[in-house]
């Protein structure tokens, strides 16, 4: 175990130093088909066309997860599985921002770390962080071409390829176990009892994140039937955590872990008052509730694995001083990031070191990014965004954004509780007009009659209220596996349907007028005339009528990377003009803004 990587600093980077080296050239023998672009393709061909809760077998004579092991046997990995000191995380909420935490957490207390979450938002490889980083490219080819080429070799009628995240499940235990992790951070990716993670036979510790009413089509209609699905990854004698559910939810848990003899505890959300940091790295008051479960998650994996006394050895004058945790504890919970959950990004023509600063010539436009696309993450959304654009009103603390993964001169984007600006901006902002404007889509597989009124209500109740909404397409769909490198062109498909957007800006509509308002819309657009005039987003609510045929209150866009430009230019046409602009509704659509404004 690596649990004193700082002291071995130099050693360690020479050593990594020499097996990235040792990678590369093992890289250049890969055949030219074997590029990343390839892998993509090929994972792409594994997309089941099965609709979701469809639960035929998509193929072959075995179970899911009887062919997990299957496959796992042919890669070597079954019994080296075993070996892996897992933290497994299942729940219909926070199960990535719990896995981020614990994944920061146990990284600071010196381990080498291993996270598998999901989906990813731009780049297939965010799902695999190496030691908090997401796996190189290299390293991603080289896993990636074997698990690919010996499956390939032994598929038959009765076994054939896994679907999309099966194999994606093994690549990571693959990556994990050869990359010698100290511990391996894995989010389950539905349900839990049948998951392909549901391979772990005995993990360290089991986490079970907030349970609500989601993928019912596969786990049940009731939050008991949900419940039982999540608690399927518990296993017998493991010690397992939650947080506070209902009660409908938490009978279940707790019946299932009796059964197993499940030591089960509820992990109290942290309280921001009394634990030792400044602000959680991840915002929002639910992050609370998920820091919580991750401290539990940490503690008692660091207990069963013989560290935590360790910890305590080294940093008892900290400890002992009055702090709630463990510095290296709070040192994660204020650094953990999972990109487009309450992502703020700042669209500006500044650079990050200040130099060039034209915004004077220019409007302000900010992203608020969060692919909530459930009821509770959506209400959880509003409240992040209300109280976001809020505390940028009074220009709370300013402090220095963490850094991060982008390094794009207009682009400054962070992960913060709502402290958007450098010290500079906010003095100019104070005289900049705020709107607050919602970019949205989400699957035709939920429902928008849910998910749009609460967010209107949440977000009414504590005043903030949306100028105008704005409904596009999503770029990425889910019948491809895209790279970060892949283009995004700005053309729009001349067949491209857009009727499930006029659906959701009538829904929209209906909101804000409080009835129905007859929409005489053709499904179809194909030219850049079709975007509403600048003034659309300068005229305010009252000036939104129904009967305009731009209708004031909302427009549908045609494209996204053209809906980008737009508000860019709005933004520059204004100097005046201040655009707060909640991206949200789907991960997809989440993810290709943030794929447009890295460029
Ligand atoms: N504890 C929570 N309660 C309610 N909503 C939450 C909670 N944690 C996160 N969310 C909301 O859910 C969204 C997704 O968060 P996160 O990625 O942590 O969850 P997940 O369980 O991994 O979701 P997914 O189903 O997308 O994999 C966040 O953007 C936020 O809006
Ligand atoms: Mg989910
Ligand atoms: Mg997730």
């Amino acid at each position: 175990m690596s649990g004193s990587r700082y002291t071995k600093m130099s050693s360690q980077v020479i050593e990594k130093m020499e097996n990235e080296l040792a990678f590369k050239g093992s890289c250049q023998d890969l055949p030219l088909s074997s590029s990343y672009e390839a892998a993509m393709e090929a994972l792409s061909s594994l997309i089941t066309r099965q609709k979701r809760g469809d639960r035929t077998p998509v193929g072959g004579k075995f179970g899911k997860l009887e062919r997990m092991s299957i496959y796992l046997r042919i890669l070597g990995l079954e019994e080296k599985i075993s070996g892996l000191k897992v933290i497994h995380v299942a729940g219909t909420k926070g199960k990535g921002s719990t896995c981020a935490f614990c994944e920061a957490i146990l990284r600071e207390c010196g381990f080498r770390t291993g996270l598998f979450t999901s989906p990813h938002l731009i780049d297939v490889s965010e799902r695999f962080r190496l030691d908090g980083l997401d796996v190189s490219e290299d390293k991603f080819l080289i896993y990636f071409w074997d698990c690919w080429s010996q499956l390939k070799e032994n598929v038959s009628e009765d076994l054939p390829m896994p679907p999309l995240f099966q194999f994606l499940t093994i690549l990571a235990f693959k990556i994990f176990i050869s990359e010698q992790v100290d511990v391996a951070i894995i989010e389950v990716g539905l349900g839990g009892k049948k998951d392909s993670t549901n391979v772990i036979k005995e993990p360290v510790v089991c986490g079970i994140t907030s349970l609500g009413l989601d993928h019912m089509e596969a786990l049940g209609n009731t939050l008991g039937e949900i419940a039982s699905h999540k608690a399927g990854i518990f296993k017998p004698q493991i010690p397992a955590f939650t947080v506070p559910q209902l009660s409908e939810a938490m009978d279940v848990l707790e019946e299932t872990a009796g059964g197993l003899m499940v030591p089960l505890q509820v992990a109290v959300p942290l309280d921001i008052q009394r634990w030792g940091g400044d602000t959680l790295s991840l915002s929002g008051d639910h992050q609370l509730v998920n820091a919580g479960l991750a401290v539990s998650l940490c503690k008692c994996w660091l207990q069963r694995t013989g560290n935590w006394e360790k910890l305590l050895e080294k940093k008892q004058d900290e400890v002992a001083a009055g702090l709630e945790l463990p510095p290296a504890f709070v040192r994660g919970l204020s650094t953990a990031r999972l990109s487009g959950r309450a992502q703020i990004v700042h669209d500006t023509p500044l650079m990050f070191n200040g130099s060039a600063d034209t915004s004077e010539n220019s409007g302000e436009l900010t992203f608020y990014l969060d692919g909530a696309h459930s009821p509770e993450s959506m209400e959880a959304c509003a409240r992040w965004f209300s109280g976001a654009t809020k505390a940028n009103k009074t220009s709370t603390p300013l402090s220095s954004p963490p850094s991060t993964s982008f390094n794009v001169l207009n682009m400054k984007s962070f992960w913060g509780n709502g402290c958007l600006n450098y010290e500079n901006d906010c003095v100019q902002s104070s005289n900049k007009m705020s709107k607050q404007i919602l970019l949205f889509n989400c699957m035709d597989v939920r429902d928008p009659q849910i998910l749009l009124p609460r967010l209107v209500n949440i977000c009414g109740s504590s005043g903030t209220h949306f100028s105008k909404a704005l409904f596009v397409p999503s770029v990425s769909t889910y019948n491809k596996v895209t790279s970060g490198t892949s283009v995004i062109t700005s053309d729009i498909p001349t067949t491209r349907d857009l009727s499930w957007q006029y659906n959701l800006q009538r829904i929209w509509e209906k909101i804000i007028h409080g009835k129905d308002v007859s929409l005489d819309k053709s499904s179809k657009m194909d030219s850049v005339d079709s975007l509403p005039p600048h003034e659309l987003l300068y005229q305010d609510i009252s000036h939104c009528s129904p009967t305009d045929r731009n209708f004031a209150c909302s427009a549908v866009m045609p494209s996204l990377p053209l809906t980008i430009k737009w508000l860019r230019d709005c933004v520059k046409e204004n100097p005046s003009l201040r655009l707060q602009v909640l991206v949200t509704g789907s991960l997809h659509l989440v993810g290709d803004v943030l794929k447009l404004l890295r460029r």
